[in-house]
């Protein structure tokens, strides 16, 4: 480079930091959740772009937590035990055998991955799961489906599949003022001494629900939430969204995740945003630019 360029190169990133010192500024010592969704997971580059925003956030003055999911992951592993996976309301059934499995691929696989891609920007990320520090309780899911057609409601039986009921924020809080960031896999004991299979949509909600987050992002493989021509919806109020829901517009993994929007929304997280994670830098464009991406779901 010459010395041209590298002046050249130097006012661009000056202009650029002028150009996001306000958003900075706006989520400084403020709790982001950004859930990563296994979908969201791509290739090493998009996996190294994710890391660096995660740790540019924290060097900004953000107090950035990762919930990560792990959904084909999980698939892929149960089907090289040769067990099939099967979802009901978005919802994968889990019985004793599966649950092994998603503790060990979500708290320990994926989750030491994607602590190894933000250490490997210069920061301190620390996995843990719902049991660390007593972080989060979990219930047996009590879900129920209502048929689109009939509009019959049915009760799900789902297993080991578990609801947080109870988050203590005595570990995150230490860590907020900390150098570490956490990297949350939704895996939780119950009272009972079972552990529990947590979508991670919901884990995150829960998270961000307890710490009164200012935002919460889901990164997913979808630009939002889209209608029923395939067309991204910029916004959506809750009651636009449940009636989505119930029409059969929203369906599969997209009904967890919208529900907990509406949740986290009436626990009071002030911004939640549904967006493509297979975007380079999915998590700066929509925090530090104006150019704010996916779908915003609001009250
Ligand atoms: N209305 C909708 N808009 C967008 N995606 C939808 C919609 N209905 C169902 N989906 C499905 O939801 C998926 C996202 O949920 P999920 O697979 O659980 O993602 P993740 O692993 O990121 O949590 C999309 O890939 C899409 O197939
Ligand atoms: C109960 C339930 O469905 N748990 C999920 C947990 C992982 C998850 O939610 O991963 P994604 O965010 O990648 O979908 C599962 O077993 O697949």
């Amino acid at each position: 480079m010459t010395p041209t360029d590298i002046a050249a190169t130097a006012a661009e990133q000056a202009h650029l930091l002028s150009a996001a010192l306000p958003y900075m500024q706006r989520y400084e010592n403020k709790t982001v959740v950004v859930k990563y969704g296994g979908h969201a997971m791509g290739d090493a580059a998009l996996g190294q772009a994710f890391a660096r925003d995660i740790a540019l956030l924290k060097q900004s003055g953000v107090n950035p937590i990762v919930v990560h999911g792990g959904g084909p992951q999980i698939g892929a592993m149960l089907s090289k035990m040769g067990i099939e996976s099967k979802f009901e309301g978005g919802l994968r059934v889990t019985d004793r055998k599966t649950v092994e499995i998603v503790e060990m691929v979500l708290a320990g696989s994926i989750n030491k991955e994607i602590v190894a891609l933000i250490n490997a920007e210069g920061e301190w990320a620390i996995g843990l799961c719902g049991k660390d520090g007593n972080m989060v309780f979990a219930e047996k899911a009590k879900k129920t489906v209502t048929d689109p057609d009939s509009n019959i409601e049915r009760v799900l039986d789902l297993g080991f599949v578990g609801e947080p009921v109870e988050v203590d924020r005595t570990l995150l809080d230490l860590l907020a003022r900390s150098e570490m960031i956490p990297v949350l896999a939704p895996v939780a004991p119950g009272r009972d001494g079972h552990t529990y299979n947590i979508n991670a949509d919901t884990f995150a909600g829960a998270i961000a629900g307890a710490l009164g987050a200012s935002r919460l992002l889901f990164l997913t493989d979808v630009p939002g939430v889209l209608d029923k021509d395939k067309k991204l919806i910029d916004e959506l109020t809750v009651a636009e969204a449940r009636a989505l829901i119930r029409n059969g517009t929203i369906s599969g993994g997209m009904i967890p995740k919208v529900e907990t929007c509406i949740e986290a929304i009436e626990r009071g997280v002030e911004g939640v945003v549904i967006l493509n994670g297979k975007t380079p830098h999915a998590v700066l464009l929509e925090l530090f630019t104006q150019h704010g991406a996916g779908t915003l779901i609001v009250p």
